[in-house]
């Protein structure tokens, strides 16, 4: 990702107050102080309500109408005011969100016309794909990976249900691209896996029935889902929207889940960002001719996957990466 790239991500969002032109108003006017503000670290958003942890203890918020616009996602560190007292009837007020480190976005789909961030400060993110049951789906993978790639996160390819098949073949395709990768069955095994996240910030992502409860469960103990959890902020037995959780882990670090999303509409993602997120591909692309889309066919990448370097499947899927970026169905 590009420098600028990175700076856009930090500051689109952001609530910047410029002084007028004259700079003649009082500096307690232009931006309230909240100096008794505390910092809080938001791991659950549903129906306006922020769920906020606060040192030990959870903190339900709102946002301050001064916020304005600015969004405020889960992973976020924002600074509370009001009654943070934790109390079941308490209500804090977010005043600021700091700016992100990160920001992984997804672009729309049928119901979400626009892009969004779904998750801040993130550094990592898990793919989780089943061997077996549902079968992988390398198309979603190479998504994902795009994903990671602009969002500037670590990818981790988390293999499940090694019981039911072998990774060999997936293996085969991302092991040479450098994609680091576990393989787990039942959740058992997991100190490679932990090893990953311990003190980091990771999205787990995948499909449904890929086993990513059954990891979630296995890496977070019980007392720290409890906290976590979003029942926490709306009391129901099971959390309907499609917002992300984050989880304590008990070796340090924050597991995100992202029970909603199953993949990403990559709208947002430039054509040679895409490309630059194929690592194979994108070596090849520099014998394409100038302005080459990728989907002509004067594309120099046909040659480059018959010569060998690159599989052509890969080549299929940045292909159809490229064709309809928004349209997570197609994987
Ligand atoms: N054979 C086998 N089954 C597994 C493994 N991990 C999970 N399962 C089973 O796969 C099914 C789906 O697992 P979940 O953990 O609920 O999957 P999920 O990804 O959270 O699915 P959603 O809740 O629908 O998003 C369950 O019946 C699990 O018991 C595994 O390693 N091997
Ligand atoms: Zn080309």
């Amino acid at each position: 990702m590009t420098l600028a790239r990175r700076l856009r991500d930090f500051d689109e969002d952001d609530v910047r107050v410029r002084p007028g032109r004259r700079g003649s108003r009082p500096r307690t006017r232009r931006r309230p102080a909240h100096e008794d503000a505390v910092t809080g670290f938001v791991t659950a958003v549903d129906r306006g309500r922020y769920r906020c942890l606060l040192g030990d203890r959870m903190v339900t918020a709102m946002r301050a109408r001064e916020l304005g616009r600015k969004g405020v996602v889960v992973g976020d560190r924002v600074a509370l005011v009001g009654d943070v007292s934790g109390d079941p009837d308490a209500l804090a007020r977010i005043v600021r969100v700091h700016p992100r480190s990160s920001a992984l976005r997804r672009t729309a789909d049928d119901t979400e016309p626009f892009e969004r961030i779904i998750v801040a400060n993130a550094d990592r993110l898990v793919i989780v794909t089943a061997l077996a049951d549902p079968p992988p789906r390398p198309r979603m993978i190479d998504r994902c990976l795009v994903a990671a790639h602009d969002a500037g996160l670590d990818p981790l390819l988390c293999l499940t249900k090694s019981d039911l098949a072998s990774p060999d073949e997936l293996l085969a395709i991302y092991a040479p691209l450098g994609v680091p990768y576990v393989v787990t069955h039942h959740a058992t095994e997991l100190d490679e896996l932990r090893e990953h996240l311990t003190g980091r910030t990771s999205v787990l992502v995948g499909h449904s029935g890929v086993g990513k409860s059954t990891l979630v469960n296995a890496l977070v103990p019980e007392a720290r889902r409890a906290v976590s959890h979003v029942n926490a902020v709306t009391g129901r037995g099971r959390h309907t929207s499609s917002s992300a959780i984050a989880f304590e882990l008990p070796e340090g670090g924050w597991i995100i889940d992202t029970p909603g999303v199953r993949s990403f509409g990559l709208a947002h993602v430039k054509p040679e960002d895409v490309v630059a997120a194929f690592p194979d591909l994108a070596e090849g692309a520099t014998r394409c001719p100038r302005g080459c889309d990728h989907l002509q066919p004067d594309c120099a990448l046909d040659a480059w996957a018959a010569e060998g370097h690159a599989d052509p499947h890969r080549l299929d899927s940045m292909r159809r990466l490229l064709a309809n970026r928004a349209d997570t169905d197609t994987d």
